[in-house]
């Protein structure tokens, strides 16, 4: 892969509905739109997930265009990139900083897929045609509320509802669910909102038979996890904690947890996040792909490394129409019955849609190889 030039783009996109989790509450999406072009011309995409406000990780829209600035787009101008796995060891020695790196890493890893005139998901070695969906529900402002939209959502035909809990919205709300929908594959996250204080609390969630409880606790803990999990019946699945195959090793070790989030962009990109499903297939511990409320082409991303066999649950990548009034992709995601139908086109499958970029676009910035 030749790279003739790197262009950032910050944009901004109104969600259809604000999203409350135990972290604060969300009416905007701001984010790093990656798009780096080939000398022959060919364009690779991707979205950074880091958001304006360093409250679900450290990263945020200004760190990131930082690091990719002054140390990453550097780097990838060094030398030649024949295959996108060397992107992660070019940037190894650069410490955290996930999502700056992903976003980087998948734009080249669409560039690859469409220089190789394959499908992302199958330069991936993915294997399904079809992926299975869930959907992630925020706090609402009444439990009747919260009803209305999980009723919604089923029948659409989501595969599995997620809920956001936080203390004083846990034990009770799930109650209420599993009253009105006692079958449906129910989940909870709770975005680190509890310690191991609040083990009575989480243990009394144990007789709703949940999936799984999501990063019930500390966002930077694995020890705390595996206490608590020796004392749950229910499965605790870690999302923040995760940030490469080693933590993912230590956890299991440990006994952390037994189910595993995959979200691309934590994981410092593509590469790794395959690494972290060979890992966990190799001990069964099911793996799903999480979201970051992303617009289209970072959708499209989480919809090719899905593709991998053992993402065996579903993940949270709903439909476009569920956040935006218009996506920044043609066509949009479109969900049936709770299932994506992988595009085949080369690539992410999607075409970026320039003039809803453009309209979208606070601020942007030429990087000249
Ligand atoms: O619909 C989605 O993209 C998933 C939404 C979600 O749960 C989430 C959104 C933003 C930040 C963190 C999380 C999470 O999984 O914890
Ligand atoms: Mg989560």
């Amino acid at each position: 892969m030749e790279i003739k030039h790197i262009v950032l783009r910050h944009l901004k996109m109104k969600l259809l509905q604000p999203f409350t989790t135990s972290l604060g509450t969300e009416l905007d999406k701001d984010f790093i739109l990656v798009e780096i072009k080939s000398k022959q011309g060919i364009s690779g995409w991707a979205e950074s997930v880091a958001s304006i406000n360093p409250l679900y990780k450290e990263e945020t829209v200004k760190t990131n265009w930082h690091v990719m600035e002054d140390f990453l787009i550097p780097l990838l101008f060094q030398k030649a990139i024949e295959h996108p796995d060397e992107v992660t060891e070019r940037f190894k020695h650069i410490r955290g900083n996930y999502m700056a790196k992903s976003a980087l890493e998948g734009a080249m890893w669409d560039l690859y897929a469409k220089e190789q005139g394959i499908p992302l998901a199958k330069a991936l070695g993915g294997i399904k045609e079809k992926i299975d969906v869930g959907i992630s529900i925020g706090i609402q402002d009444s439990v009747g509320q919260l009803l209305r939209l999980v009723d919604e959502n089923v029948t659409k035909g989501y595969k599995r509802i997620k809920v956001k809990i936080q203390p004083g919205w846990d034990v009770d709300v799930i109650r209420e669910i599993r009253r009105h929908f006692p079958n449906i594959q129910l989940m909870a996250d709770a975005n680190s909102a509890y310690t191991l204080q609040d083990l009575e609390q989480l243990a009394a969630l144990d007789e709703f038979n949940l999936m799984m409880i999501e990063q019930p606790i500390a966002h930077d803990d694995i020890i705390d996890h595996a206490v608590l999990q020796a004392r749950l019946k229910t499965p605790i699945c870690l999302d923040e904690s995760i940030h490469s195959v080693d933590d993912v090793r230590k956890a299991m070790q440990l006994g952390s947890c037994k189910v595993i989030n995959i979200k691309i962009g934590r994981v410092g990109g593509l590469t790794e996040a395959k690494k972290i499903h060979d890992l966990c297939a190799e001990h069964q511990i099911p793996v799903w792909c999480g979201g970051m409320l992303e617009a289209g082409i970072g959708r499209a991303h989480n919809i090719a490394i899905t593709t991998l066999p053992n993402f065996i649950m579903p993940g949270d990548t709903a439909a476009s129409s569920h956040y935006w009034s218009e996506d920044i992709i043609d066509p949009e995601v479109t969900v049936e019955n709770g299932v994506i139908t992988v595009p085949t086109a080369p690539g992410i499958g999607y075409e970026p849609n320039r003039e809803r970029i453009a309209e979208r676009t606070l601020y942007s910035k030429y990087y000249q190889a």
